[in-house]
């Protein structure tokens, strides 16, 4: 069942689909840049623009743009605030679904006049789940109406509504689509949306990779509408290193999304599993063992960085992560180089550890132990395997397109201390000032970083 449905979906997520795509993404990265370069426009006396909230900033962006290529048209929450009240409708609605995974029997007693699991678990929520639905609805209406004029947009939705299974020949279901619909809002939202926060809240407390990260972009692309896809936007590894170090710290998937073991059970880690059992990684927990990642709490970009003469880089057939082939392979097109003269990438690319997993991408492939067999990434935000994220493109183009852009185009400092840590709270794993501080939901719930901005100094006047 999933088979098929996965086979008709991952075709919404094609190379073509995702190339046509991309002006809808840059559209909307573009109201995000605008809105803060218009708070940036607004200097207060120390030069800086009012703070502004990147979790609420960022759950617009990626909501706009997961709700274009999905029904069509936008919510439009960066530009209007009429529907904002869709971020919180969300999260809890991906949160009572985490509570169903966690406590099935809770929720298969069939309500009755004196028990109903979301009345007792969630009595604020019931409204706003209503309200999101109609909203879903309405907008799905609206796309069916007018799939005739779409049809040239190629965009998720058309892929949905026309990909056929391979194998069965079978399309979708018009309920089907309208419930894939529905998924990828919850998915694709919040999701992206950590990560882009997580990004910002290190790069404000990390100077050097801030700095690094500017002179990369900036040295990269002489204007802002020369970031897009292609060659250029793959040759920024610190960008992309940022990325996923900002994943490995704040996993927007961070719990353990467990899968039952089938007939004949499972050997894990040279462990029996027995069939029925659930078993599952928490990346939060993986991500910080320091036998894995040494300094675990340190932000680190340098760490997924592929050195040269390791032994990726030797492989031909990796790709990257818009399926272009690896730096080596590329064309030179940046003669400036950005690193700044104390830090070498040969002093940013420390040796990957051999038990470290590969350096994450798309396609490479999982690197071969010496029996021959196949050994897992540790660091895996978007899982592996059959039921791992179908849109893990479309998240990077996103995720790259918004921080190239903003980075492009804005200075940026923390305004306070939203999303660290409190150092003495008392509440084991809430005490690290330094770590970004999400929570987790099935998706993680987050607050901040709360940033203020500027123009960058050699650019005066944007608007
Ligand atoms: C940084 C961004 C993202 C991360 C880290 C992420 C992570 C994940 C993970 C861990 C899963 C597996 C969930 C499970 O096992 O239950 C998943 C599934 C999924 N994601 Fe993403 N995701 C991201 C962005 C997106 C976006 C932008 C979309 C857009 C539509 C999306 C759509 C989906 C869908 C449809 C599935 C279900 C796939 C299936 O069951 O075959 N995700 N994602």
């Amino acid at each position: 069942m999933h088979g098929r449905k996965r086979r008709i979906v991952s075709q919404g997520f094609s190379t073509s689909t995702i190339k046509s795509s991309e002006p809808i993404v840059i559209q909307h990265v573009q109201n995000f840049c605008s809105a803060l370069i218009k708070a940036a426009n607004k200097p207060q006396a120390d030069n800086w623009s009012l703070p502004q909230n990147m979790a609420a900033w960022t759950n617009y962006l990626t909501l706009d743009v997961i709700s274009d290529l999905t029904y069509g048209q936008p919510f439009n929450l960066i530009t209007d605030t009429k529907l904002r009240w869709l971020v919180n409708a969300i999260v809890q609605g991906n949160r009572r679904i985490y509570m169903r995974f966690a406590f099935p029997s809770l929720f298969n007693v069939k309500p009755s006049a004196w028990y109903s699991p979301d009345k007792w678990l969630f009595p604020d929520m019931a409204d706003e789940r209503q309200r999101f639905l109609e909203v879903s609805t309405n907008f799905s209406e609206a796309r069916m109406a007018s799939e005739e004029k779409m049809k040239g947009r190629n965009d998720i939705m058309s892929a949905l509504l026309d990909a056929r299974d391979p194998k069965t020949g079978t399309k979708l279901s018009e309920a089907e689509v309208w419930g894939e619909a529905h998924l990828m809002i919850a998915a694709g939202g919040d999701t992206t949306s950590t990560a882009l926060a997580a990004v910002l809240f290190y790069l404000s407390r990390h100077d050097e990779a801030h700095k690094i990260l500017n002179n990369e972009i900036r040295s990269t692309f002489p204007t802002i509408d020369d970031i897009r896809q292609g060659y250029r936007l793959s040759s920024c590894h610190y960008l992309r290193a940022c990325l996923e170090e900002a994943m490995r710290l704040a996993p927007p998937a961070p719990g353990a999304l467990w899968r039952e073991v089938c007939t004949g059970g499972a050997i894990v880690d040279g462990e029996h599993i027995t069939a029925g059992l659930d078993v599952g990684v928490c990346q939060y927990a993986i991500c910080r063992n320091p036998n894995l990642f040494p300094e675990p709490y340190s932000f680190k970009p340098e760490r997924h960085l592929r050195r040269e003469d390791s032994p990726y880089s030797a492989d031909t057939t990796a790709v990257d992560y818009f399926g272009f082939p690896p730096r080596s392979m590329q064309p030179q097109v940046s003669s400036s180089p950005f690193w700044p003269s104390q830090l070498s990438p040969s002093h940013l690319s420390p040796p990957i550890p051999a038990h470290a997993g590969p350096t994450p991408g798309i396609s490479t492939p999982l690197p071969r132990t010496p029996g021959g067999t196949e050994k897992p990434p540790a660091f895996a935000p978007f899982l592996i395997g059959p039921r791992s994220c179908v849109a893990k493109p479309l998240a990077y183009l996103e995720m790259s397109l918004a921080i190239a852009r903003l980075v492009w185009s804005l200075d940026f400092i923390a305004a306070d201390s939203t999303g660290e840590g409190k150092p003495g709270c008392g509440i084991l794993g809430r005490e690290r000032k330094e770590e970004f501080q999400i929570v987790d939901m099935f998706s993680s719930s987050k607050d901040g970083p709360v940033l203020k901005f500027k123009l960058r100094e050699d650019h005066c006047s944007q608007d």
